[in-house]
């Protein structure tokens, strides 16, 4: 079996008086893993422990088999996004993409190559030399997605990438999203509260409740499967009658 993209062995983040114990996942090469948890529940910490930002209170993260902090930053190879694409104001769409390859002192032939490429994938053509206060929101998040992407990273970190986007925006990226992982062979976890974001775009769920990682399923068994109280509290899993569970749409969580 291949190894890992991404692994984390029993990590523990402790922050002031809070604490996630005990995370253990293993993503594979062209995955695309959600963590669903309410606010609060710990998300962007672990998506920034598993990018060497932060280091954990315990255990270890594995960034294809090394130790993520011990690697340089500029050779960590990964992509992460932010809620709000934070893109440079005052660098066009095209300048956006290319700055990555710019700072790997790339010449300036290749990089106007591949950021035309990157903008044909995503649609970006007619808006390259717009500056990104002129952009719509799903625009500013393509272009997003593609400058993490040009650098080919092996690792795409996403922090609730598409909060702000209206649900037809949201459809379409999901579904590029899930044609380019396979295409640049990278891995993709990402972290959301949002159980359609997660059902839609993601190879496997998992769910941070009551302080841990209860546990990681595939997308389409999200309501089905056997989670322990504090997810299925989180879910909306109302109990019925013993041995039986409805989704309580209703439910304000
Ligand atoms: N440096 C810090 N010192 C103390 N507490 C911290 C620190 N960083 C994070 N926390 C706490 O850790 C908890 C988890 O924060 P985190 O930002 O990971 O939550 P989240 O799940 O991403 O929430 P949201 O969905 O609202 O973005 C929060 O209670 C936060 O206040």
């Amino acid at each position: 079996m291949c190894e890992p993209v991404l692994q984390l062995n029993d990590v523990t983040l402790r922050r002031g008086s809070f604490s996630l114990e005990g995370v253990n996942l293993a993503l594979a090469e062209g995955e695309i893993l959600a963590l669903l948890g309410r606010t609060g529940a710990g998300k962007t910490l672990l998506l920034e422990t598993a990018a060497g930002f932060c280091p954990p209170s315990g255990g270890q993260v594995l960034l294809q088999g090394r130790e993520v902090r011990s690697i340089p930053l500029h050779r960590r190879n990964i992509g992460y996004l932010y809620q709000e694409y934070s893109l440079f104001p005052h660098l066009t769409a095209a300048q956006n993409i290319g700055y990555g390859l710019r700072m790997r002192r790339m010449r300036r032939e290749e990089i106007r190559c591949q950021v035309e490429q990157l903008a044909g994938r995503f649609g970006l053509e007619r808006v390259l030399n717009q500056y990104p206060g002129t952009l719509s929101g799903g625009e500013q998040q393509r272009v997003a997605l593609a400058r993490a992407l040009a650098l080919r990273p092996a690792l795409l970190l996403l922090d609730e990438p598409f909060a702000a986007l209206d649900p037809v925006t949201k459809r379409q990226l999901y579904g590029l999203l899930r044609q380019v992982r396979k295409e640049f062979g990278c891995a993709v976890l990402f972290v959301t509260h949002d159980f359609a974001e997660a059902q839609g775009l993601a190879d496997r769920v998992g769910v941070l409740a009551g302080g841990e990682l209860c546990g990681i399923v595939p997308a389409k068994e999200l309501y089905s499967a056997a989670w322990p109280a504090p997810a299925r509290e989180f879910l909306g899993l109302v109990e019925q009658q013993k041995g039986e569970t409805a989704y309580d749409a209703n439910r304000v969580i």
